[in-house]
């Protein structure tokens, strides 16, 4: 079994300098794929659908415990930039909002003034910037790897995009899965595949990126979902966010529960990154419910679960805005690149 490397120290060995928090979670080692658990996962879509309609429904949390799992949600942030106009002084504007992602006095009234993002994730070519602006800090750089969003380059240039990532300074490297392994049925290939991935990242930690919206069934999504922790991804994601569906609660909850059967089984935790279109405060708490209720508190770390989001951040600090002055700002007041 592999040595258990803690976030902290893989980060830190990555980094430099990032320190993050010792949490002590053994780093999933992958194991052997067994095709015959991957394939017998069934999803059974009513039942997924009727227990995810009752979600949004319920009478939220309110005032002062609103505002906490807020703050939560701020610090279970990839605060995210993935744009074909991407420039360094944007990645740097982001960078100071993941230091301080929201308005110091509003911060100070919290009692968090020193909150941050869960990282900041950028295309390759932004590494180098995103890293400079967060020297200091404890705030990982994620880099979306290997072809994305599509996934359809060479192999070995995929793989060698890992490589070239880690080697900028990304701690944290989102991957890309070969949709078609996964509708041609080929597990062997993909878990092969993302076994490569892994072993590419070294000491950076791997999300896998199922791209769920173009997977075809919820079944698909608990197989690869499987399949992805077998070979070793530290996360599994929903999402590129350019997929015509990204995050949904039906496809959470399938790739949650197989988060709970893999580590039920193997006794390792891997975490989970909705992430595409979560834009607002509201729909950030469902998700925070929807991960205690099924997996537990231990998943509201940021070293287990994150969101894949651009635009969540401005919404969540127009509501603590709200919470501490009673007045609504104007969205536009909250860029975030
Ligand atoms: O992984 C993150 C996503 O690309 C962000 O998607 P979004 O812009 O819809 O929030």
């Amino acid at each position: 079994m592999e040595s258990h490397i803690s976030a902290q120290s893989t980060r830190a060995n990555a980094a430099g300098d990032a320190q993050l928090p010792q949490v002590g979670e053994p780093r999933n080692p992958g194991m052997e794929l067994d095709l015959d658990w991957a394939l017998g996962l069934q999803a059974n879509t009513s039942a997924i659908e009727r227990r995810c309609a009752t979600l949004p429904g319920r009478r939220s949390v309110k005032k002062e415990y609103q505002a906490a799992w807020l703050l939560k949600a701020i610090t279970c942030i990839d605060l995210t930039t993935l744009s074909g106009d991407d420039t360094a002084g944007r990645v740097r504007r982001l960078c100071a909002k993941a230091r301080q992602p929201v308005r110091a006095d509003i911060l100070q009234a919290l009692g968090t003034p020193d909150i941050t993002t869960g990282a900041v994730c950028v295309y390759h070519d932004m590494i180098a910037p995103a890293v400079a602006a967060l020297k200091g800090t404890s705030i990982p750089v994620a880099a979306v790897s290997t072809g994305f969003p599509a996934g359809l380059s060479p192999f070995h240039l995929r793989v060698a995009e890992i490589e070239e990532s880690v080697k900028a300074g990304a701690h944290e490297i989102d991957i890309v899965i070969s949709r078609r392994h996964v509708l041609s049925g080929n597990w062997q290939a993909l878990y092969d595949e993302m076994k490569a991935f892994r072993a590419a990242c070294g000491d950076a930690h791997v999300k896998a990126i199922l791209a769920t919206g173009e997977l075809g069934s919820l079944r698909n999504v608990a197989r690869a979902s499987m399949i992805c922790m077998m070979a070793g991804a530290d996360f599994i994601k929903t999402s590129t966010g350019k997929e015509s569906v990204n995050a949904t609660l039906p496809v959470s909850l399938v790739m949650i529960r197989a988060i709970r059967d893999y580590h039920e089984r193997t006794g390792y935790r891997v975490g989970y990154k909705p992430a595409g279109g979560i834009s607002k405060a509201k729909d950030a708490l469902v998700y925070l419910s929807l991960i205690k209720e099924e997996l537990g508190d231990r998943w509201l770390q940021p070293d287990l679960f994150r969101f894949g989001a651009s635009s969540l951040l401005g919404d969540i600090e127009r509501q603590l805005e709200h919470h501490v002055t009673g007045a609504y700002s104007a969205g536009y007041r909250h860029a975030m690149g």
